[in-house]
């Protein structure tokens, strides 16, 4: 039986510590978000690889270059890394990937350099590195500054030392036509990879916020998000001047299903209820887990009168709907406390008001609705 929670609502302080908590994390550069990240990140750069030697191949082809034949190769060389650099893999899997498609990368890259030349800029394809040495979460800054330095040294290398002309027939034309498509192309992958890293890390951003809303066993909001959901209804229904009600559940005797059933029973009839609820409001409606048997419900537009009604059908499902539990229809009862937020009135007042209106109907027998008074609660001392 919930005793009267006036005097023990949770400091709205907490969630902000709770959100503090886990932020403090993130600012290391090995978190697994950042090695999600990174591994997709490493798909995405396979494609990329796979889509500019495929444009190479067919301009080579186009000009008449035997070497479109290599091109192709080095392309479908590439093709299983897209594979085993999933975020599946084990990591050693994933390392040894990474090594193998960096070195043939790097190996089409210097082929390329010396047989068209320093002119042709084979070599500025080398700057595509850096940022997936920068982003990468295993490895520490030493190992980090140590590769972009090889490549670095790789590029310069290139730059200063190879022919102009290499090995190629192609007139300085072509070759000047060669260098643009590869600054273009550097251009683009510089690009393609800023946005694709946005999208994932926007996307899994979400992700992880919605998983930290959302109550993993009923589906629910969780607490922290029902409580926020509860700040901004409040504002909006004053801003727009239009009623606000709450509504607290809590399953009566929740306590003997667990002893009598075992608690993965008690999850099941948490989660029947937790459907009962969502299909009883409507879609401008908010419900959220409160904690353990207990559930808060938002109903926006609705007074006193309307929600009492939208209380006692919710006990009427609960009643009339028995779950199975262990190859039997156990009913259940549910106590729910309504208040309506007035003029002027903190929305956490509103909501002790309905806790004390849900402590007197559990005092006076449960399985009943009870309304709050239009005055704030005595503060009454935890049994
Ligand atoms: N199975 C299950 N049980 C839970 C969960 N969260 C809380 N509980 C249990 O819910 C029970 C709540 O007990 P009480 O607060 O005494 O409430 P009650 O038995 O419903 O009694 P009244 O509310 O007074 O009718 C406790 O036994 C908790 O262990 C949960 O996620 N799953």
């Amino acid at each position: 039986m919930p005793s009267p929670r006036v005097t023990r609502r949770c400091p709205p302080q907490d969630n902000a510590n709770a959100v503090a908590d886990e932020a403090a994390g993130e600012h290391e550069s090995d978190t697994p978000f950042v090695r999600t990240i990174f591994r997709m990140m490493m798909q995405r750069a396979v494609l990329m690889a796979i889509a500019v030697g495929l444009i190479h191949s067919l301009v080579f082809l186009g000009l008449g270059e035997p070497v479109w034949q290599a091109t192709l190769i080095f392309t479908l060389a590439c093709l299983p890394f897209h594979s085993l650099l999933s975020a599946q893999r084990p990591f050693g899997v994933f390392c040894a990937s990474l090594f193998g498609f960096v070195c043939i990368i790097d190996a089409a890259v210097v082929y390329f350099a010396l047989h068209f030349g320093r002119e042709a800029g084979f070599h500025f394809l080398l700057i595509s590195f850096f940022p997936f040495i920068a982003i990468s979460g295993r490895i520490g800054y030493t190992m980090k500054w140590l590769l972009m330095l090889l490549h670095a040294l790789l590029l310069v290398y290139l730059d200063k030392q190879i022919s102009v002309q290499g090995m190629t027939t192609l007139s300085p034309y072509l070759i000047s036509v060669l260098r643009a498509i590869n600054l273009g192309v550097l251009a683009c992958l510089l690009a393609g990879l800023v946005m694709h890293y946005f999208r994932i890390a926007t996307g899994l951003q979400y992700e992880l916020e919605q998983h930290a809303s959302t109550d993993a066993l009923t589906g629910l909001a969780n607490r922290r998000r029902i409580q926020a959901a509860t700040l901004e209804a409040a504002s909006d229904s004053r801003r727009h001047g239009y009623p606000l009600s709450l509504l607290l559940f809590d399953l009566d005797h929740f306590k003997r299903i667990n002893d009598s059933y075992g608690h993965a029973s008690g999850d099941a009839v948490l989660r029947h209820i937790a459907q009962i609820l969502q299909v009883e409001l409507r879609s401008a409606d908010r419900v959220g887990r409160w904690g353990g048997e207990e559930f808060l419900l938002l109903l926006p537009h609705t007074d006193l009168d309307s929600a009492r009604l939208v209380a006692e059908r919710i006990r009427q499902r609960v009643l009339n709907l028995p779950p199975l539990v262990g190859g039997k229809f156990l009913t259940l009862s549910a106590t729910l406390g309504v208040a309506t937020m007035l003029p002027a009135e903190p929305v956490e007042e509103t909501l002790a008001r309905a806790d004390f209106a849900l402590y007197e109907g559990k005092y006076a027998g449960r399985n009943r609705v009870v309304a709050a008074e239009a005055t704030a609660p005595e503060q009454v001392p935890r049994h």
